[in-house]
């Protein structure tokens, strides 16, 4: 997402240039997608029980957090919302699976 919009002249004019951008744009954002899923290894080796592997209240903060992002960088925040939180299950589950597998190994797990 730009964080202003483009000149007429720099607009892309084909699929093509639109496309190479979002793999452009995938090269830079999967990198920090693995390194929070890593934040994910860490929070279900610090975690206690289950039950706090989803926390509301955290979910909250960080949708507050990036809606204001979005909008700092001119960018949608009711998209950012719903995009996160849609994000926010896959990680969660990502987390729970983790903590499942902790739990049965009884042994800390380590990041990758
Ligand atoms: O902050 C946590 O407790 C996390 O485990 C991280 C995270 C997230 O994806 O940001 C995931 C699960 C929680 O429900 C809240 C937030």
């Amino acid at each position: 997402m730009a964080a202003t919009p483009q000149p007429a002249d720099a607009l892309p004019r084909t699929m093509s240039e639109v496309r190479q951008r979002v793999d452009a744009l995938d090269r830079a954002l999967v990198p920090l997608l693995v390194q929070r899923a890593h934040c994910m290894h860490d929070a279900a080796r610090i975690k206690q029980h289950a039950h706090e592997v989803r926390d509301e209240a955290r979910i909250e903060a960080v949708v507050h957090h990036v809606r204001a992002l979005a909008v700092q960088h001119g960018g949608d925040a009711d998209f950012m919302e719903t995009l996160y939180r849609a994000m926010m299950d896959c990680f969660i589950a990502y987390e729970a699976r983790l903590f499942a597998q902790r739990s049965r190994t009884a042994t800390d797990l380590e990041r990758p």
